[in-house]
């Protein structure tokens, strides 16, 4: 029951005061379930809130109202078992691809040996493709690599959850399949269950098991959620050759351009009956994480 309701988001809520002052609630009413090792996209019009959502699963942001249950415990802040890969991998200058990501390894591993966290280490940066390059400093290392050193940072905390924020927004196509590849084969192999904010239909296709199509902000929520029905993994050339395919990105647009309609008042959305996510934690044990 619990992997079926591996993230539970219920009624969630976040306000931020608006230039003057005001409280609104640029989402309101957030509801998602997603199964353990699932893949879950979340696309929307840029500035719907789909980073916010992200930010308050990662325990980044506050949460105004509702809440996030991930593994039957209400988050209250960050945690090892949620990891986040932002759109730019922010790394450390003055380290190597290493040492940026033995950085978290030390926060995270406390215990371990040297030994036992070069070895976690070595097998992040292996995985991602950057086995040769590991003493390499962010200068010499293209935009793609350094992704991948941030890719490596996530998974070598062994996360529970993936949060990935537009991770390949700002790569070129060809590194962007390369790198949706190097994600899905850990995604696949760990299993680990994951959001992928995504601005491309395509990707979010190809990469995942269900679609969250958020509404217009303010007072954003889900608007419809698109299960894909393609068995993982999968072959990128024969998923474009299926009519399948087409139908799901057309779902996608639609939405999209529905939303934009509304937002001119040309229309309105069409959406699928909500999914309400009642709060499943009695409130003592709600309230913090162990
Ligand atoms: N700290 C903040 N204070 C006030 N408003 C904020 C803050 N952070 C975000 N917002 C507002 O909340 C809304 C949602 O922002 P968010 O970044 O979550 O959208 P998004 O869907 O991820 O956008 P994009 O696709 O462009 O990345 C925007 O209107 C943004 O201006």
């Amino acid at each position: 029951m619990i992997d079926d309701r591996y993230i539970e988001i219920y009624n969630l809520v976040k306000a931020y005061p608006n230039p003057f002052g005001e409280s609104v609630a640029v989402v309101d009413g957030f509801n998602l379930t997603v199964k353990k090792g699932e893949i879950i996209g979340v696309i929307g019009h840029s500035g719907c809130g789909k980073s916010t959502v992200l930010t308050m699963l990662a325990g980044l942001n506050d949460i105004t109202d509702g809440g996030i249950i991930v593994a039957g415990r209400e988050i209250s802040g960050p945690g090892p078992d949620r990891a986040v890969v932002f759109q730019s991998p922010c790394l450390l200058p003055w380290m190597s691809a290493y040492g940026n990501v033995m950085l978290g390894v030390k926060q995270c591993y406390p215990h371990a040996s040297r030994a036992q966290r070069r070895i976690i280490v070595e097998y992040a940066l292996n995985v991602v493709g950057l086995a040769d390059s590991m003493h390499k400093y962010p200068r010499e290392l293209s935009g793609g690599m350094q992704q991948r050193v941030g890719i490596a940072r996530a998974i070598a905390l062994k996360p529970k959850v993936l949060l990935l924020d537009e991770p390949f927004g700002r790569l070129d196509s060809l590194t962007r399949m390369e790198l949706q590849d190097v994600i899905l084969g850990i995604l696949d192999r760990e299993k680990i269950t994951t959001l992928l904010i995504t601005h491309d239909p395509d990707e979010a296709i190809y990469m995942c098991d269900r679609i969250c199509m958020m509404t217009n902000g303010p007072h954003a929520r889900v608007g419809q959620v698109l299960p894909i029905g393609f068995e993982r993994p999968r072959d990128r050339d024969a998923l474009m050759e299926t009519d399948q395919f087409y139908q799901y990105r057309q779902r996608l647009l639609q939405f999209l351009d529905d939303c934009e309609a509304e937002k001119e008042g040309r229309g309105a959305l069409r959406f699928d009956p909500p999914e309400t996510v009642a709060n499943p934690l009695p409130p003592a044990a709600g309230l913090s994480e162990a």
